[in-house]
């Protein structure tokens, strides 16, 4: 049976979706956006600023489903303008340990919701 992971460390969903899905020993992370979970306001304009806000609302995820950085297999990442790149890895990088950095595809698409500049989901396991 599939699990509902629902945390306030991570923004409400703004659709119909939930945050994470766990199945089994496997976590399926929604896409996250800069929306601050405290305000509930999206906190654009600053890419290390919207990066961090993601990140941690990754995290918080992840520690609600009993998991951490190591845990993640694969990341998705969407961005607005790969002009972006290096900012968010830097961000991105510093939440895990490289040698044991999870898969990952970086993207650049026409839009994302709310008009944010980042969009990452993660699969994590056990
Ligand atoms: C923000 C999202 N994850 C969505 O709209 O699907």
């Amino acid at each position: 049976m599939k699990k509902i992971i629902s945390t306030k460390g991570a923004p409400s969903p703004i659709g119909p979706y939930n945050q994470a899905v766990l199945k089994g020993n496997m976590l399926y992370s929604s896409g996250q956006i800069a929306i601050n979970p405290e305000t509930g306001k999206l906190e654009t304009g600053n890419i290390e600023h919207e990066t961090t806000l993601v990140m941690e609302s990754i995290k918080a995820i992840l520690t609600e489903a009993g998991m951490t950085f190591e845990n993640v297999l694969k990341a998705s990442i969407f961005v607005s303008d790969m002009e972006n790149f290096g900012t968010i890895n830097k961000i991105y990088g510093s939440y895990f340990n490289e040698a044991t950095a999870p898969a990952r595809e970086t993207v650049e698409v026409a839009n994302l919701p709310k008009y944010v500049n980042v969009e990452i989901s993660v699969i994590a396991s056990l």
